[in-house]
């Protein structure tokens, strides 16, 4: 199968809800979509730790992007979790599909400068909001799967509102687990206080504090609404960390990005 370079229909297999949403919050909902059995993302030329993803095409609305949330390697099927805003475009149109209904879906879209910013960097920050998990966990799996004398330690601090917003607890765990030492996770609720969470929106003293030990040079990857982005970017700023060599990203900028 050819890389999905134009938009193709795909078929719904399966349908699950992994967090019904705390209150104003909302539903996340996984979507699995065939492929042919032979075929997996990678084959189609997505790389997952660079934050490649693909493009939906509603009947009605803009094209909007979604980060595929399945390993790379998994034939016949990937997934992508979504969260369903109330009168989303996409997300409700990709919420309106029963099994066996068929998606419009194109990709591998890059994210390009991402490479470039996680380059060389031995201490990997990843700062999700919500749903932006789903672009973050692959990268964080890919810079652990590197030798340690890489990249040293990988921190991922996740921001939701309530415990219930949140979803792949037990992977998280799992994670956690399987790379003691070098893999720190922190959950921050705006809203709730509960053990083993900070009770804090992601802010200027949460990221001093969370990244402390990180040398100012460390590469970070924020993911959240363009608002949540550039708010965080000046935080990290403003805690003395490098920001990102703006200008230079968008000169790398292939001629399709802001198609995103
Ligand atoms: C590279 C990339 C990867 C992405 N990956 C994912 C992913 O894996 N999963 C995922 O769920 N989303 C992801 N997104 C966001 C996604 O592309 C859409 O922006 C999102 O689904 C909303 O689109 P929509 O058409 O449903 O809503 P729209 O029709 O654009 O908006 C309708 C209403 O929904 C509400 N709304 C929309 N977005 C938000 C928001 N962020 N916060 C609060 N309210 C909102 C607003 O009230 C808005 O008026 C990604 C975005 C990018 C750029």
């Amino acid at each position: 199968m050819k890389p999905l370079r134009q938009f193709r229909p795909f078929q719904l297999l399966a349908k699950e809800t992994l967090s019904e949403g705390g209150e104003d919050g909302f539903p996340v909902r996984r979507f699995t979509f065939e492929l042919p059995s032979d075929c997996s993302l990678q084959t189609l030329g997505f790389d997952l730790g660079l934050g490649d993803f693909v493009q939906v095409r509603p009947p009605a609305g803009r094209v909007r992007s979604y980060s595929p949330a399945s390993p790379v390697q998994r034939t016949g099927s990937f997934d992508l979790v979504v969260k369903i805003y109330p009168g989303g475009r996409c997300s409700g149109h990709l919420d309106s599909l029963s099994v066996g209904d068929q998606a419009m879906i194109s990709g591998p879209a890059p994210v390009p400068w991402l490479a470039y910013t996680l380059r060389q960097q031995q201490h990997v920050g990843l700062i999700a909001f919500g749903v932006g998990i789903t672009e973050a966990l692959p990268v964080a799996l890919s810079q652990l799967a590197k030798p340690f004398d890489s990249v040293e330690q990988v921190v991922l601090l996740w921001g939701n509102r309530s415990w219930k917003d949140t979803f792949w607890q037990e992977e998280l765990q799992e994670m956690v687990q399987q790379y003691a030492g070098r893999f720190k996770l922190v959950y921050a609720l705006s809203r709730e206080d509960r053990e083993g969470c900070v009770r804090s929106r992601i802010d200027q003293s949460l990221l001093q504090s969370t990244f402390e030990t990180f040398p100012r040079s460390a590469g970070f990857l924020v993911v959240g609404t363009k608002q949540m982005k550039k708010e965080t970017r000046r935080a990290l700023s403003a805690c003395g960390f490098f920001s990102p060599p703006l200008l230079q990203m968008k000169l790398r900028m292939p001629w399709n990005w802001r198609r995103r």
